[in-house]
């Protein structure tokens, strides 16, 4: 990947010491979305990783995995499904519990949205722990979709994520890391 996109996008995501609990060191990507530059660099570096590798839908979770998920799908002619948290899609669901390095939550997905066939590139902002990306890439899996790629702005490699995707049988792309929290 052009290594003047990764520094740029890497020097645009600030830190926020304690939030949103003691202890933790918020990686902000609004920041690096703030940046015409480092925004569209994201993107450009994601849909050269990916424009030859067959994908039919983007997945993407709520709420970050979005502001990247959806303009990747743009670039790269494919639709994109969103996962959300309990109650918020119309249609008829599934559901997945999951662990946060803060918190419990259950991610939701349209049974219709996947399809036996689609070949799935999950994405969000920041892989941490990967519990939000285990539980999507389940959702998936059930629905009869084949997921082998995920991608990622920012990974935290201390906090366990990419093990646990690597285990589940995905290659991860990530712009950046950080350590020590
Ligand atoms: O790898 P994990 O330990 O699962 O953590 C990563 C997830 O946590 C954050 O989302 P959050 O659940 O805070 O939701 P938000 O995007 O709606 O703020 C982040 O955007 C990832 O989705
Ligand atoms: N440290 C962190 N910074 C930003 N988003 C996160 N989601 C989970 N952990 C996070």
């Amino acid at each position: 990947m052009n290594q003047d996109k990764l520094t740029l996008i890497k020097d645009s995501i600030k830190a926020v010491p304690d939030y949103p609990k003691p202890g933790i060191m918020f990686r902000d990507v609004t920041s690096l979305m703030e940046s015409a530059e480092a925004f569209t660099a994201s993107i450009e570096l994601f849909t050269e990783e990916f424009r030859d590798a067959g994908i039919t839908k983007i997945v993407g979770t709520e709420a970050r995995g979005f502001l990247f998920g959806a303009p990747l799908a743009i670039a790269l002619g494919v639709g994109f499904v969103p996962v959300r948290k309990p109650g918020k899609l119309p249609r008829e669901t599934i559901g997945q519990s999951y662990e946060l390095e803060y918190g419990q939550d259950t991610l939701e997905l349209h049974i219709d949205a996947i399809v036996p066939g689609d070949k799935v590139l999950v994405v969000d902002d920041l892989l941490a722990t990967g519990g939000t990306i285990e539980a999507t890439v389940k959702l998936i899996r059930s629905l009869g979709g084949e997921v082998d790629h995920s991608a990622f702005v920012i990974s935290l490699p201390d906090l366990g994520g990419e093990k646990k995707l690597e285990s589940l049988g995905l290659t991860i792309t990530k712009l950046c890391e950080f350590d020590g929290d």
